[in-house]
């Protein structure tokens, strides 16, 4: 499957493209800089996005791998994130990207550096500039709201997004655990699984997204088709759609987006590479995008979360059908995002153990 039939290998020249920065918000027309050519490469359709209850009979571990496969994503209910903390969430969210522009550049993100403010990192493998701005959080919020807000109170935005961050974590870290008990390990592979996927060791990046109004939906996109690399994302989005997931029924049939329609109290949870990595291509990462709408501004907050960065994953139980060894070699979540960063949707397939040399290496199941 390739989920960007827009790739190409262009990267955008530098920094100083004149488009960059647009104040989209004022923007009347979608300039040919931001003029996407095929979006509707993938009919979209309508099909209810599977809901698990953490709180109720739902998290039962066999509907949880029947929606893992076929799904890689589904939208989380009594997780126990109260809904006013929630709120709060996407009211510093929309906060921080009201900011004038120049204000929001005194935190932009260094060119080799993970936090701050700028253009989705995946930006550079497109030819086409995206209907949103971004927001990445890495450890401590303070320094950017010292930046961003210099002349006011940082807690009102670091209190919310680290509080978030927190509370976050033990939802990813519960659902991480389920997910590898749906897998019906043995105790020895259970063990191997946990290990670096506790909740005490994850570690995550928020990352805020803003999606404004666009005056000619059809024509723009939000955020290009991606997996995370995550083990599992956790998204948070606005009242208003716009996540969109890349859906097959079978391996063969035909691929449609799936729109997740925002659900108030809901998150979602997506399938990442890395999950894909640990399960050995069981549970595959899930392809999603974001779109646009020409009247309302759209925000979401992503919690992207992973084993401790330079902890090596390695594949635990029976490499998914047809292969029937072990898919791929250990990675820690740092060098597979160095291998993201250069190789964006041919990064999983470079980390796949060669069918034929699987036996040489001794690694067949
Ligand atoms: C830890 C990370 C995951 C991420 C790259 C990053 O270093 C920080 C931002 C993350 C994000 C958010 C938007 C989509 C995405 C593909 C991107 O371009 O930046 C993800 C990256 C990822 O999951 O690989
Ligand atoms: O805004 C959305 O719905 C998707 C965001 C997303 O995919 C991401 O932040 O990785
Ligand atoms: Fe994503």
């Amino acid at each position: 499957m390739n989920p960007n039939p827009t790739t190409t290998t262009f990267m955008l020249s530098s920094p100083s493209e004149p488009h960059q920065h647009l104040e989209l918000e004022s923007v009347r027309e979608v300039p040919d800089s931001h003029a996407w050519p095929a979006l509707d490469d993938h009919p979209t359709v309508y099909e209810p996005v599977p809901v698990v209850d953490l709180a109720g009979p739902d998290a039962s571990v066999a509907h949880l791998a029947r929606v893992c496969e076929s799904w890689g994503a589904f939208q989380v209910t009594g997780h126990g994130i109260r809904s006013d903390l929630l709120e709060r969430l996407e009211s510093e969210t929309r906060r921080l990207f009201a900011l004038p522009m120049d204000q929001k550049l005194k935190a932009a993100r260094p060119s080799n550096g993970i936090s701050g403010y700028g253009l989705a990192r995946i930006s550079c493998f497109f030819s086409k500039l995206m209907w949103s701005e971004g927001f990445t959080i890495s450890g401590s919020p303070l320094d950017h709201a010292l930046k961003l807000w210099p002349d006011a109170d940082p807690s009102r935005f670091c209190d919310v997004m680290q509080e978030c961050s927190d509370e976050m974590k033990q939802v990813a870290g519960r659902v991480v655990r389920l997910m590898l008990l749906s897998m019906g390990l043995t105790p020895e592979e259970m063990k191997r699984a946990e290990e670096g996927t506790r909740v005490d060791q994850l570690s995550a990046v928020l990352q805020l997204n803003s999606y404004p109004p666009c005056p000619d939906p059809n024509r723009a996109m939000g955020l290009a088709a991606h997996t995370d690399s995550s083990l599992v994302t956790l998204l948070f989005q606005s009242g208003t759609s716009g996540l969109q997931l890349l859906r097959r029924q079978d391996q063969h049939g035909p691929a449609r987006w799936v729109t997740v329609p925002p659900r108030p109290g809901a998150l979602i949870v997506l399938a990442g590479d890395l999950l894909q990595i640990l399960t050995n291509g069981r549970y595959k990462s899930v392809a999603h995008r974001a779109v646009v709408n020409r009247n309302h501004h759209r925000v979401s907050v992503a919690y992207i979360c992973g084993p401790p960065p330079h902890h090596k994953l390695s594949p635990v139980g029976k490499a998914a059908s047809p292969a029937p060894c072990l898919a791929y070699r250990a990675v820690s979540w740092a060098d597979y995002l160095g291998l993201k960063a250069e190789l964006f949707d041919k990064a999983l397939a470079s980390i796949m153990v060669a069918e034929d040399s699987r036996g040489d290496e001794g690694i067949c199941c």
